[in-house]
């Protein structure tokens, strides 16, 4: 099993190329199964998630190709599709219920696995069933799949409007999916507004969907009887920059991310810059970028934040922002709302010296921790990414096991690390 080696104490300095977002990748895959023409999307990252997606997809009967160098992949499925997600390839990954609206919309049933993905908390799919069941699906949860139909005589799921008990992003996004080939009109309200969402639905436009209200609380979607294949670039991802951030705010430097979107990171960069982090918008030749400067956590302020629904705090970065705090001057309290497990870093944290304290959601941090290098353990995808940034602050080699975790959802990241002046390395033992 592959680990990490980092030697703590370098400045970064340098660039990094932030790549396209695994939780747009992801859907957008999964929306090639709602047509029979090809469709290419660019700018997909190299991760473990979609290379299991792609067997997923292959294994339901769809063609895909790596097409060109930059990320670019090919989908087709012209041919019968066995709309089967099962257990096996399923289990690893969370964006695998993303496979269910897109199959029971264009084929009138499908068979998903209750899916896998990090363990930071329960995270039931009853708004996905709830909500699919709301345009018409017969579904059962049985064996461990979910098992949808559309009842005889039906070829079409039926336009709803459908309120969700709580924002949901994979739920909002497999509700539109499926909307977009219903009869009549969807509305779904309290819709998850992340520019994930928000870039698969322009994906689905693409596609001949007719969407209006994504990036808002309240989508409206007119089915249509079928869409045809696109071209799509994959958003730059939001919490792979946000990361590459706080790593250079933790350990000092200068660093430009190049396509990196300040728009999708607004309170992240909101607290570095109350942290005292120098954040600012550039424009390159190849679009938005950020540069990132700090003199290093013995001057910066630990921030406190409460993690919420965009565009709030994205508790994707709350692991991240915590080894921060860890090594920042103060006391801080961190709060996580979205997942009731999601601190799992925590006692990862202390192995390398953190003074941190749990009671209920909330985390109560004292800063300035002279931190040391020492053998942890990658829990989760964004718990291994909080242990590497405390790993590039602390004094002496840390070991990072299990980091098939980040291989999930970071595309390079040692490289990208290394490239700016990191000491880190990947060893198989
Ligand atoms: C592949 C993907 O895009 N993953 C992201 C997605 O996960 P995911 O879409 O799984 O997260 P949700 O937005 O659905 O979850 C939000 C909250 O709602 C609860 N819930 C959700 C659905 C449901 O049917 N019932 C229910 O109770 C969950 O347990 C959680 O407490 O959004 C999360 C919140 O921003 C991110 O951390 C994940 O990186
Ligand atoms: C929780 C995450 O991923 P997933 O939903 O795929 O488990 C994440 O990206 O931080």
């Amino acid at each position: 099993m592959d680990k990490l080696l980092i030697r703590g104490g370098r400045r970064l300095q340098g660039e990094v190329v932030i790549s396209g977002a695994k939780n747009a990748a992801l859907p957008e895959m999964c929306a090639a199964l709602l047509t029979t023409d090809p469709v290419r999307l660019t700018n997909v990252p190299r991760l473990q998630d979609v290379a299991t997606m792609r067997r997923l997809l292959q294994s339901m009967g769809m063609d895909v190709q790596t097409v060109g160098e930059r990320g670019g992949m090919r989908f087709h499925c012209a041919g019968p599709l066995e709309p089967r997600a099962p257990y096996e390839l399923v289990k690893t990954m969370r964006a695998s219920i993303l496979a269910l609206g897109p199959l029971l919309a264009r084929l009138g049933h499908a068979s998903v696995s209750l899916p896998g993905g990090c363990a930071i908390g329960q995270r039931p799919v009853d708004q996905h069933i709830s909500g699919l069941r709301a345009m018409g699906a017969e579904i059962e949860v049985a064996h461990g799949y979910i098992q949808a139909r559309l009842p005889a005589g039906r070829q079409r799921l039926q336009g709803a409007r459908i309120t969700t008990d709580m924002i949901t992003v994979t739920g909002t996004e497999n509700l539109l999916m499926a909307a977009t080939l219903a009869e009549g009109e969807t509305v779904l309200e309290n819709a998850a507004q992340e520019p994930e969402v928000a870039d698969l639905a322009e994906m689905l436009i693409r596609m001949g969907a007719r969407i209006e209200g994504h990036g808002s609380s309240r989508i409206r979607v007119q089915g249509v009887q079928r869409l045809h294949g696109c071209e799509h670039a994959v958003v730059a991802d939001r919490i792979e920059a946000g990361t590459f951030a706080v790593a250079v705010a933790a350990t000092g430097g200068d660093v430009l991310l190049r396509h990196a979107r300040a728009e999708h990171l607004g309170a992240v960069l909101e607290k570095l810059r109350e942290a005292g982090v120098r954040v600012q918008e550039e424009n390159t030749p190849e679009g938005s970028a950020l540069r990132v400067q700090s003199e290093g956590a013995a001057h910066l302020k630990a921030q406190n934040f409460r993690t919420s629904e965009y565009p709030g705090f994205p508790t994707d970065m709350q692991a991240q922002f915590m080894a921060l705090n860890c090594v920042a001057q103060g006391h801080s309290a961190v709060t996580e709302t979205i997942f009731e497990n999601r601190f799992m870093h925590v006692n990862e944290l202390a192995r390398l010296g953190a003074r941190i304290h749990v009671e209920g959601r909330t985390a109560d941090i004292d800063g300035a921790a002279s931190l040391t290098g020492a053998t942890v353990m990658a829990t989760d995808l964004r718990a291994s990414a909080s242990l590497v940034i405390a790993a590039l602050v602390a004094e002496g080699q840390t070991r990072v096991d299990r980091i098939y975790h980040l291989d999930r959802g970071y595309d390079q990241m040692e490289e990208k690390l290394r490239a700016i002046g990191a000491d880190i390395e990947r060893v198989s033992a």
